[in-house]
């Protein structure tokens, strides 16, 4: 469905993205991460067509980016999304429904219907005078306008409070369910860990890592072992009437429990537990870009 073949921008001598590569099914979701300045909106605004790429190209459903066509079948959210300060929503919406041709009933009922989805109040005040929150759900009903099948939303939940935070993600899980193909990009990583089947990693221009989560983990991530005895070994806490020791191998579950057994005790329950994307993150980011590698099954 989304295609980006070794994307690239220079500003001047400065590289900004030295080659994005990734493809994204349709019905996919697929987050883009990475710290400050890692060139993620750079790369998502060369895939929505809104930046020439130095080098490279992207395909979204078969068409060039840069095209009409493909701009039809697309709804871009950008970071900071200024809105016509002077428009109520009904008349931003229906003004760039009218760019896209929607039909002016179609239109109406759409936009309706996308606000009362959000939940928006208060559709004739201007937009200047709405709370950043009622401006990032307009923003994002101006997105759906054209009722696109591709999403690309760059930072959805950027600078708004915890509850309408939760609100757009949401909101945007609910459109992943509807079979909408969505890249975005997040800084918080439980968010994209809530919501993405993909993901890529990116640091100063580079994909560094990217595939599904369970890839990533199992390749950047540690597994723990919670081990709960009956009787007191080396390294354990005391905890509900039992002993509790943390260990990162299946060997040190088995010296755990041969040091139960000895000390005339057993193993009462053993516990996994995976790494966040988080200490994935952490743990590309500490490996640096040298050695960058790809993982999972676009691996390239
Ligand atoms: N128009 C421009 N001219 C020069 N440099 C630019 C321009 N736009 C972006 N850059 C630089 O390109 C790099 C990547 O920027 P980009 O906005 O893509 O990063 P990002 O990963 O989205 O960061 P953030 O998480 O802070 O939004 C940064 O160093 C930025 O300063």
């Amino acid at each position: 469905m989304i295609e980006a073949r070794d994307l690239r921008k220079e500003y001047g001598d400065f590289v900004a993205v030295k080659g994005s590569t990734f493809s994204v099914g349709s019905g996919e979701v697929f987050g883009v991460i990475g710290p400050n300045g890692a060139g993620k909106t750079t790369t998502l605004k060369m895939l929505a067509g809104l930046l020439e790429p130095t080098a490279g190209d992207a395909e979204i459903a078969g068409l060039d980016a840069e095209t009409t066509e493909m701009r039809e079948r697309l709804g871009f959210l950008p970071e900071e999304s200024p809105l016509y300060e002077e428009m109520t929503p009904v008349s931003y919406l229906s003004f760039f429904a009218d760019l896209y041709d929607v039909p002016g009933d179609v239109a109406e009922e759409r936009l309706h219907e996308t606000l009362d989805e959000l939940e928006l109040e208060h559709r004739d005040r201007k937009l200047g005078d709405m709370s950043k929150g009622m401006k990032r759900k307009v923003a994002i009903a101006r997105s759906l306008i054209n009722d696109p099948d591709v999403l690309i939303y760059d930072e959805p939940a950027s600078g708004l409070d915890p509850l309408t935070t939760n609100y757009v993600i949401e909101f945007t899980e609910q459109l992943a369910r509807e079979g909408k193909t969505i890249v975005f990009s997040a800084h918080n990583l439980y968010h994209v860990e809530s919501i993405c089947d993909r993901v890529a990693i990116m640091n100063e221009g580079e994909i560094v890592a990217r595939g599904d989560l369970d890839t990533l983990q199992a390749d950047y991530g540690e597994t723990r072992y919670h081990v709960y005895t009956t009787v007191e070994v080396p390294d354990a806490a005391k905890e509900n009437g039992h002993y509790h020791r943390v260990v990162e191998s299946m060997d040190a579950v088995e010296e755990t429990r041969g040091a139960a057994e000895s000390a005339g005790g057993a193993v009462v329950d053993i516990r996994t537990e995976e790494s966040s994307l988080e200490d994935v993150f952490l743990n590309v980011a500490e490996s640096g870009t040298t050695g960058s590698r790809y993982v999972g099954e676009d691996a390239a």
